[in-house]
C-alpha cells in the first residue's frame, strides 16, 4: 500500500548546523557542520556511535533547542515545538491514570479537534497502531509494547507534517520491537508522514528507512547517506528474508563501525 496522497508537506532544510554545549575550556562541539534536505514523505533513519549527536539534531528539528549556527527549516519556517513535529521517546510518557483513550483524546484536544470528535477519532487512531479493544483499559494495564503503540497513536493525533522518534523501540523486547517494526513501516507508507527515526540498530534501519544517514564520532557529522533499494510496499516478511535487506543491513553496519573509529 503507498501512501494515500503524495505528500506535499513535511520538507524539512538543515543547513550549516552547528551545536555546541558548555563555555570556556568545558565547551564541547557536538554537532555540525550538517547539511540535510529531506524530502516530504522521506523515512529518514539516523544511525551513528554513541554521542555522535542524534538526539541533538532530533532536538533541534523538534523546536525543544535551538543551533549555535546554522539553521532548521520546516516547509520553509522555524521549527515549533508540539506543532510542525509530533514526538515518540524511548519512554512512552504518557498519563498513567486516564485511559489509553484518554491519552490520545487529549492529544486530539491540544489539536484542536472538537470534543465531539475525538472518541471516534482516537479510536481510530487506535486502530492504526493495533490497539482495537484496549480503549477503556488504564495505561498501567498495558504492556510496555501496547503502551509504545499509545505514545505513536498520540502523535499520530496531531496532524504535524514530521513525525520524530528517538530509539522508541528500545526498551521493549526482541519480539514486540519486530511487530511493532512491521507496523510503523505499514503506517509511514500509509500516512506519508516525513519521519525522522534513530536507533542503535542498522537492522532497524535497514528495515524501516527509505534513506539512511550515518553520523560521524563527536561532532557529529554525515558520513554516509544511503538510498534504500526496499520498497515501500514490500510484504514485511518479504523484505526481512531478501537479499537486498541482508546487504543494506551490512551496509549500515560497516558504515557505523568505520564512523566510529
Ligand atoms: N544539554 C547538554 N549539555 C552538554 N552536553 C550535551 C547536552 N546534550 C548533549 N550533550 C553532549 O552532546 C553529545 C551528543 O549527545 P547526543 O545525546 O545527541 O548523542 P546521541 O548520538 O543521541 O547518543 P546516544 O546514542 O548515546 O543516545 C554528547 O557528547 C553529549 O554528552
Amino acid at each position: 500500500m503507498l501512501a494515500d496522497s503524495t505528500p506535499d508537506v513535511g520538507r524539512v532544510e538543515i543547513r550549516n548546523l552547528e551545536r555546541r554545549f558548555g563555555t570556556g575550556a568545558d565547551r564541547i562541539t557536538a554537532l555540525g557542520p550538517i547539511d540535510l534536505d529531506i524530502a516530504p514523505g522521506e523515512f529518514l533513519v539516523l544511525v551513528g556511535a554513541s554521542g555522535s549527536g542524534k538526539s541533538t539534531l532530533l532536538r533541534q528539528v523538534a523546536g525543544f533547542d535551538s543551533p549555535t549556527k546554522g539553521t532548521v527549516a520546516i516547509d520553509g519556517g522555524a521549527p515549533h515545538a508540539g506543532r510542525t513535529a509530533g514526538v515518540v521517546f524511548q519512554q512512552p510518557r504518557l498519563f498513567p491514570w486516564r485511559t489509553v483513550r484518554g491519552n490520545v483524546e487529549l492529544a486530539l484536544g491540544y489539536a484542536g479537534v472538537a470534543r465531539s470528535q475525538r472518541h471516534a477519532k482516537a479510536d481510530e487512531l487506535l486502530a492504526r497502531v493495533g490497539l482495537e479493544g484496549t480503549a477503556k483499559r488504564r495505561v498501567w494495564e498495558i504492556s510496555g509494547g501496547q503502551q509504545q503503540r499509545v505514545a505513536i497513536a498520540r502523535a499520530l493525533a496531531v496532524e504535524t507534517p514530521v513525525l520524530l522518534m528517538d530509539e522508541p523501540f528500545a526498551a521493549l523486547d526482541a519480539l514486540t520491537r519486530e511487530r511493532l517494526q512491521d507496523d510503523i513501516r505499514l503506517v509511514s507508507a500509509t500516512t506519508g508522514r516525513t519521519t525522522i527515526f534513530v536507533t542503535h540498530s542498522a537492522e532497524e534501519a535497514a528495515f524501516l528507512g527509505t534513506r539512511i544517514v550515518v553520523l560521524s564520532k563527536r561532532p557529529g557529522q554525515v558520513v554516509a547517506d544511503i538510498a534504500s533499494p526496499l520498497a515501500r510496499d514490500a510484504k514485511p516478511e518479504h523484505v526481512r528474508d531478501s537479499l537486498e535487506f541482508s546487504a543494506l543491513r551490512q551496509e549500515i553496519s560497516t558504515a557505523v563501525k568505520s564512523a566510529a573509529q
